[in-house]
């Protein structure tokens, strides 16, 4: 049974949802780290918000770790290059509160505007302070929104609900796209140089982190007003504070800080800064709305392997996961079979997938497949990270499809060059679902891959296979199934034969040294 821990406080309903799956859950909430590197080798599966950090120490120990679901949108709290390295899928749920956090970031916009929560706080005080608290007005106002994804764009929407001018720096967003969001897409420094108020928007990475910075701020406008609801990292907090005491900034609403929790900080008690605790996902809605996706994410990628939302893995969906279980066995066998027989660095690798499963979802088929291939290599591929890999030495991956049936209704071909040569293998699926290699270097042959596997190429010559019969028997090696094939008679021919346990590297050797025999390889699957 799959046991999965939450570390964060999270909705009941996420609770429910496993348990009703059948998997066992444990609620820890505040952890210290070293009591998370405790216990979470026990674990298949980790739930968090943001306040657990689940690092590359964690993820060292998470042994039986295999999916860390993220209930929101931000991940920097996960180191996901570390999980990757593991193996672990990294999933959260990109949708569940950008409304609930656009919404927030609205309200700072106006509490800003207004100075409310100062009025609140000196009105509750007895004083009777109008003249202190006159704000601006945001009709015509230009915000720009540094950021346009998801949460971006919904503020730009409410915004143009408030008859606000909105223009929006992101690179990745496309014209199109700028053009249906009735936003007027610009570079950075143009929307520094003419916003009225700015509102962040971004994931925290190498390229965003420090973005509003002293250099940044002196491009803006005097009186420039700033909110920001996605990560702390985002502002240099010391050059924002420099900027607001000098006046050049006239306010800032910031639901989040640079260290979090935030219980000491140098923006604290500045009259013109207002603040939230990390509330920009905190409603009853958003709250149900991740807890419900993360559980059921989660349990599905558990139970069935199916992937959804995940920063790391190509996504799988429920229907698909089952369709695709027998076909992950054929591509994850054909990977492991070449990785085994080849030796010299691999330049290339075609992978061609004809007839039926050229209509399926192909990528967690190549991911597999690559880690069949890679992992003979070296211990640390996977699944999740062998397309990477692959691409970090320099190896050529291409997928060919083609619905077309050949002389089998489905049938997954690898091709694997090398300086050397260029081997293929190509496998299919039968009636009984089960996976069946069909072809070696063009030789025809009919073969399901056991634990155990000896892989021959000969001559294909009269009395090999007595004597290696005998050779195995003599040993006392049983052979469980063999399999033959040869190009033509008298030709090249090759031999998989499934024995029933390991072959001890002498006796593979004297297999070696048989007359006719080119190559012997004991392989294991
Ligand atoms: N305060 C809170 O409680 C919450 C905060 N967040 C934060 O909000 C962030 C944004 O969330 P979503 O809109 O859902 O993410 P998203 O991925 O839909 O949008 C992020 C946008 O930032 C853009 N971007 C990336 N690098 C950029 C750069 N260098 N300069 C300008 N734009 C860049 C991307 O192209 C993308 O359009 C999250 O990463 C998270 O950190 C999210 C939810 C709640
Ligand atoms: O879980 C939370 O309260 C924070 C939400 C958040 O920051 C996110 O989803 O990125």
């Amino acid at each position: 049974m799959s046991k999965v821990l939450i570390s964060d406080e999270l909705s009941p309903a996420a609770v429910q949802i496993f348990r009703d799956r059948g998997i066992e859950v444990d609620e820890k909430i505040g952890l210290k780290p070293k009591e998370l590197r405790e216990i979470i080798g026990r674990y298949d599966g980790l739930a968090v918000r943001s306040a657990t950090k689940v690092t590359a120490e964690v993820i060292a120990v998470a042994e039986n770790l295999k999916v860390v679901g993220r209930a929101g949108i931000g991940v920097d709290n996960i180191d996901v290059k570390a999980a990757t390295g593991r193996g672990i899928c990294v999933m959260n749920t990109p949708f569940g509160n950008s409304i609930t956090t656009a919404e927030h970031a609205i309200a700072m916009m106006m509490a800003l505007a207004r100075h409310i929560p100062q009025a609140d706080r000196t009105t509750h005080a007895g004083k009777w302070e109008k003249s202190r608290f006159v704000g601006i007005e945001l009709y015509a106002k230009t915000l720009g929104i540094i950021g346009c994804g998801n949460i971006g764009a919904i503020v730009a929407d409410r915004a143009q609900g408030l008859k606000m001018k909105v223009i929006a720096f992101d690179p990745f967003l496309s014209p199109e796209r700028a053009i249906d969001l009735g936003v007027e897409k610009v570079e950075l420094d143009e929307l520094l140089s003419r916003a009225d108020l700015i509102s962040l928007h971004t994931p925290l990475t190498e390229q965003t982190r420090g973005i509003i910075n002293a250099a940044n701020l002196k491009k803006c406008r005097p009186g420039i007003r700033l909110i920001n609801c996605a990560r702390g990292g985002l502002v240099v907090e010391e050059d924002l504070k420099a900027a607001l005491d000098s006046g050049h900034v006239a306010g800032a609403a910031l639901d989040v800080f640079q260290t979090e929790p935030a219980t000491d900080n140098i923006l604290f008690n500045h009259p013109n800064v207002v603040t939230t605790p990390h509330l920009g996902a905190a409603t009853m809605e958003a709250q149900l709305n991740v807890a419900i996706q993360v559980a059921e994410q989660m349990s599905e990628f558990l139970l069935h392997g199916a992937v959804t939302n995940a920063i790391n893995m190509p996504a799988v969906t429920v229907e698909e996961a089952p369709r695709l279980k027998p076909y992950m066995k054929l591509a994850e066998q054909l990977g492991t079979f070449v990785g085994q027989a080849e030796e010299g660095p691999i330049d290339r690798v075609i992978i061609e997938y004809e007839g039926h499963v050229a209509g399926l979802n192909t990528r967690p088929l190549t991911a597999i497949l690559l880690q069949g291939l890679l992992r003979p290599l070296m211990d640390s591929v996977n699944m999740v990270n062998a397309p990477i890999v692959a691409k970090e030495r320099n190896i050529e991956v291409s997928e060919v499809k083609t619905d077309r049936e050949g002389t089998y209704h489905t049938l997954i071909r690898l091709t694997v060059e090398t300086k050397k040569r260029k081997r293929d293998i190509a496998g299919t699926l039968f009636a009984d679902r089960r996976p069946r290699i069909v072809e070696i270097k063009g030789i025809e042959i009919e073969a399901a891959l056991g634990p155990h596997m000896l892989y021959i190429t000969n001559e294909d010559k009269p009395g090999m296979i007595g004597h290696l019969g005998s050779l195995l028997g003599d040993n006392g090696i049983n052979i469980a199934t063999f399999a033959l094939g040869r190009a033509v008679q008298g030709g090249d021919a090759i031999a998989l034969i499934e024995i029933d346990g390991p072959i001890p590297a002498k006796i593979l050797r004297q297999v070696q040294a048989l007359q006719h025999v080119r190559q012997a390889k004991a392989l294991i699957f």
